[in-house]
C-alpha cells in the first residue's frame, strides 16, 4: 500500500483533499481523522501537521506527500519535489515598517520574526548577513507593532495582511512556493504505485486547465483552423454529411478557449463549443 502524508490544516489541507478526491481518492469526513486507509485504490493516508510532512516522507517511513515547496524548504531535510500543484501559491519575502530597513544589507544587527527560521537563516547565510531570528508561530506581522523585531520574513499572497500591518516588502522575493508532491532524495523514481498516483494527480491539473472544444470548419479553412487548435498530440478530424465540412475535436487551454472561439468564429468556423473535461490520464 502507497502511504501518503496530507496537510491536516491550513491553508493547503483544504485544497490537497479537493484534489484527492477529484483524482478518485477517498479522504477522512472528519477532522479528527489522523489515519485513512483506502484499500480500493491501496493507498492509506496520514493526516499531518504541514510542517512535519517532509520529515515524515524523508524519514522513509511515508511514501510521499503533499505539502509547500516553501514549508519543504524550511525543514532542511532530504526530500524533493516530484509534481508542483499549482495551489498555495505564494512568495516568501522581508518586510518592515517604511522608511526603516529597505535592503537585505541593513539587516545585519537586526531582529527578523518568522515562522520559517530555516529559510531565513539559510538565507542570511547566503548573503553574508549576521542578523537575529525570533521563531514565532503565526500572526508574524503584528511582531513589529509590539517590538519584538524589527523586520519580518513571512509568506505575502495578495499582500493584505501586510498593508493592514502597516508594512512593506523589500528586497528580492526570498523565494516563490506552491504546493507539491515530494518523496524522499533518492527513493526509486520508478515504483509503479508512485507513478500511478501522480498521473492521477497530473489527470486532475489537466481537467482543470484544458477543456476539449468541438466546431465545424470549411475544408479550406481547416489548416487555419487546426494552427489555433493544435492539441496535444493532434485534433481529430471528422467529415460532416454537408459536403466540404469537417467536424474538429481539440483540447485547448481553459483560459484560452474564449479568445480562440472568436478567432475560430471569424475564420468562419461554427457550431464551436466548450466542454469540461472531468478526468484523463495524459
Ligand atoms: N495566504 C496564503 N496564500 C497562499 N499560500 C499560503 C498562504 N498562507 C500560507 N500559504 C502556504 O501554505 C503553506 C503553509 O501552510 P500552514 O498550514 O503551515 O500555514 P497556514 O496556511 O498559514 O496555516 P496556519 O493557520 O496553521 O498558520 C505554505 O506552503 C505557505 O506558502
Ligand atoms: O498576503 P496575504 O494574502 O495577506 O497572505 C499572507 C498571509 O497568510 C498567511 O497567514 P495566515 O492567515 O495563515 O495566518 P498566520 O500568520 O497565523 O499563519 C501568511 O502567514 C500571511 O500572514
Ligand atoms: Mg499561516
Amino acid at each position: 500500500m502507497l502511504r501518503i502524508a496530507i496537510p491536516n490544516k491550513g491553508s493547503l489541507s483544504g485544497p490537497a483533499m479537493a484534489m484527492l478526491h477529484e483524482a478518485g481518492y477517498q479522504q477522512r469526513k472528519e477532522s479528527k481523522e489522523l489515519v485513512l486507509v483506502d484499500p480500493g485504490n491501496q493507498v492509506e493516508f496520514f493526516y499531518l501537521r504541514p510542517k512535519d510532512i517532509a520529515i515524515y516522507v524523508s524519514s522513509g517511513k511515508l511514501d510521499i506527500g503533499i505539502t509547500g515547496e516553501d514549508l519543504l524548504i524550511d525543514s532542511g531535510v532530504g526530500a524533493e519535489v516530484i509534481l508542483p500543484l499549482g495551489f498555495a501559491r505564494s512568495t516568501f519575502r522581508f518586510a518592515a515598517k517604511p522608511g526603516t530597513v529597505s535592503a537585505v544589507a541593513d539587516l545585519a544587527g537586526k531582529t527578523i520574526a518568522t515562522s520559517y527560521e530555516g529559510i531565513v537563516a539559510k538565507h542570511l547565510a547566503e548573503q553574508g548577513v549576521d542578523a537575529a531570528i525570533v521563531h514565532l508561530d503565526g500572526a508574524v506581522e503584528t511582531a513589529i507593532e509590539l517590538g519584538v523585531a524589527q523586520v519580518i520574513a513571512d509568506v505575502v499572497e495578495t499582500g493584505t495582511s501586510l498593508r493592514n500591518a502597516g508594512l512593506e516588502v523589500f528586497g528580492d522575493p526570498i523565494m516563490k512556493s506552491e504546493a507539491a508532491v515530494i518523496r524522499r532524495t533518492g527513493a526509486d523514481a520508478d515504483d509503479p504505485k508512485v507513478q500511478q498516483f501522480l498521473r492521477r494527480l497530473q489527470g486532475v491539473l489537466v481537467a482543470r486547465s484544458y477543456v476539449m472544444m468541438d466546431y465545424d470548419c470549411r475544408v479550406e479553412h481547416l489548416e487555419k483552423a487546426v494552427a489555433l487548435t493544435p492539441g496535444l498530440e493532434s485534433p481529430t478530424i471528422s467529415p460532416l454529411h454537408h459536403e466540404g465540412w469537417v467536424a474538429v475535436r481539440s483540447m485547448v487551454a481553459a483560459k484560452e478557449a474564449q479568445r480562440i472561439m472568436d478567432d475560430l468564429y471569424d475564420l468562419g468556423a461554427r457550431a464551436i463549443l466548450t466542454t469540461a473535461i472531468h478526468a484523463c490520464r495524459l
